[in-house]
């Protein structure tokens, strides 16, 4: 197995505040690996450093053998990248946007498979100011996908959209991983986790307080709790003692 990721006891402070305090873990290629911890748990910190938009205080960490600071030109043509919050002009229109990505990399996707496959085809005119809470995040995952990346990083991917266009989304992201993709998932929904995720770091309070596959964690949750099944919500309660679905 090829380690993709490799985060070695990273450390993050704003100010006073502690974002991360030691965080580690390894994706290996192909992986879709979540990140689950409820509000403030340092996921975005986390990822945001593993991107390299964010300089760490502490710890090491390696993408494809890069280092997201020193090497942030090369790595941004291997990396895609979901912003959550992402603003764009907002008279700039949905294909308009593709475009000016696509022009960003070596080897972009093919914009119009793009488009098709996230139901962008009827919106490519759309000025991105226009766009419903859905359609926005459906571009965002557009954009995190057109330069065609070894990783992506997809933070909140399917927060706003309706139960089918999370499902329709959650399909695309396993043809996504199935093209050898590997993604790392920041989220706090336990079913996407569930349904998605090969292997899962639970984060509290800047800590990684588990890493295991969800069926591992569903199992040994169930052993504690002295039931027959439990759910990754009945998990992550027990390893963090808060509810994750919180926003
Ligand atoms: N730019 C910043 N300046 C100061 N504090 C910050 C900043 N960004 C995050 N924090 C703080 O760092 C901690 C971790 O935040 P972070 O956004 O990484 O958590 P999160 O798990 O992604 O939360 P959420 O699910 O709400 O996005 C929180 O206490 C947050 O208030």
């Amino acid at each position: 197995m090829t380690t993709v990721i490799e985060v070695q006891e990273l450390h993050k402070r704003y100010g006073d505040t502690v974002a991360v305090a030691d965080v580690s873990f390894r994706v290996d290629e192909g992986e879709i690996f979540g990140i689950l911890g409820s509000n403030g748990a340092g996921k975005t910190t986390t990822v945001e450093c593993v991107e390299g938009l964010r300089r760490a205080d502490g710890g090491t960490i390696r993408v494809l053998g890069l280092d997201p600071v020193r090497d942030r030109a090369e790595l941004t043509q291997q990396l895609g990248v979901q912003l959550q919050d992402a603003h764009l002009p907002e008279k700039l229109r949905v294909g308009e946007a593709l475009d000016l990505y696509r022009s960003f990399y070596r080897t972009p996707a093919d914009p119009a498979a793009l488009m098709a496959a996230l139901g962008l085809d009827e919106i490519r005119g759309t000025r991105f100011g226009k766009l419903s809470g859905g359609q926005q995040q459906r571009l965002s995952i557009a954009l995190a996908l057109i330069g065609n990346p070894r990783v992506a990083v997809l933070d909140e991917l399917t927060t706003g959209l309706d139960p089918r266009a999370r499902r329709e989304t959650w399909r695309l992201i396993e043809d996504v991983r199935a093209r050898g993709v590997t993604i790392l998932l920041v989220t706090h929904f336990m079913d996407e986790a569930e349904r998605l995720c090969d292997r899962v770091a639970v984060i509290e309070a800047g800590r990684v307080v588990a890493v295991d596959s969800p069926a591992a964690l569903t199992k040994r949750a169930a052993a504690e709790l002295g039931v027959e099944r439990a759910t990754l919500e009945d998990a992550f309660v027990a390893l963090t003692g808060e509810h994750a679905d919180v926003h």
